[in-house]
């Protein structure tokens, strides 16, 4: 049986005067790997929420396998909260079994699970200390551990990789992965657009409440239309901009990154560059999706 697929449908919530959610809707598929990314205040935190069920929406509904999620769903969603959930005080062993063990698992599959991910996470040494002791990439690698403890059926993951160093960031990317292939849907947020660029299969762009871009990066990137990189170092500073049909996206000390209109030849961009000197390079290139997120942010009058 394919596992079930995470509905969030015309969401909205507000706090007070504040609209942080407005209608959003968005699906996450079985064993799909979602990236939610907006900018600060965006709602992505009041979405994570809302799925969890620790806030209430206003209007709409979350579903999981087509089912509005109950008390009992919750128990099978693994959560990374932003504002990180342990018992300081606490074993990193004796919370994972603990954790565990509140989510169904008795005591022998509750030492299991912990064992299996505290070696997994890279945290044998550090699994008899207080969570308070340990730095806060390694916290956040017990904080995964807690998310994936009980096995969840789905994982909702706020800001998982913030903070993390780049080996840490590795055994992350890996574990989402690999929890992925095995059928979760698995939804995080974050600020790294690169990595979300690299490790996502779909992303959603979230701005002022609403869903304002959603589709593989290739899709998202593909709408906003190629970029034109040129290289022509004798050129002065800009040298493209009073060409018809062309804007300029980025003026870098040696390179120029420019977007025509439809129907303008880029011939004559490349005889204009080399009106000005040598040309060095001169290619075309998909946007990158930080690059597209910031053309949605400008573009909605952020
Ligand atoms: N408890 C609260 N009371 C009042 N307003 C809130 C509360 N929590 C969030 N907000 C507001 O709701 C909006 C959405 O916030 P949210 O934390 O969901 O954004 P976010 O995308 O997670 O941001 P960030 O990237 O900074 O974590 C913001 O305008 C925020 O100020």
């Amino acid at each position: 049986m394919p596992a079930p697929a995470l509905t969030i449908d015309r969401v909205s919530k507000r706090y007070g005067p504040v609209v942080a959610l407005d209608e959003i809707s968005f699906e996450v598929g079985p064993g799909e790997l979602f990236g939610f990314v907006g900018s600060n205040g965006a709602g992505k935190t009041t979405t994570m929420r809302i799925v969890l069920g620790v806030l209430a929406a206003d209007r709409g509904e979350v579903r999981f396998g087509g089912e509005p999620v109950t008390l009992a769903t919750r128990t099978r969603i693994g959560y990374m909260p932003e504002e990180r959930g342990l018992y300081p005080k606490m074993r990193v062993l004796d919370q994972l079994v603990y954790l565990a063990e509140l989510h169904g698992l008795d005591n022998t599959r509750a030492h299991q699970a912990a064992e299996g991910w505290i070696e997994r996470l890279g945290l044998r040494e550090r699994r008899r200390d207080e969570v308070q002791k340990l730095s806060l990439g390694n916290q956040q690698r017990v904080q995964l551990a807690a998310a994936l403890v009980h096995d969840p059926a789905l994982l909702v993951l706020d800001e998982p990789f913030s903070g993390l160093d780049p080996i840490a960031v590795d055994v992350m990317s890996e574990v989402l992965r690999e929890k992925a292939a095995t059928g979760v849907p698995v939804v995080f947020s974050s600020h790294q657009l690169d990595l979300v660029e690299r490790l996502c299969d779909r992303v959603g762009i979230i701005q002022k409440g609403r869903m304002v871009a959603c589709g593989t990066v290739a899709e998202l990137t593909d709408a906003a239309g190629s970029r034109l990189v040129v290289s022509a170092p004798e050129a002065a500073p800009g040298w493209a901009k009073e060409l018809p049909g062309v804007r300029v996206v980025a003026e870098e000390p040696d390179r120029t990154v420019l977007e025509l209109d439809p129907g303008v030849d880029d011939q004559h961009v490349l005889s204009a560059a080399l009106a000005t000197g040598a040309v060095r390079e001169f290619r075309w290139r998909r946007p990158s999706l930080a690059e597209l997120f910031r053309n949605v942010v400008t573009g909605s009058g952020e």
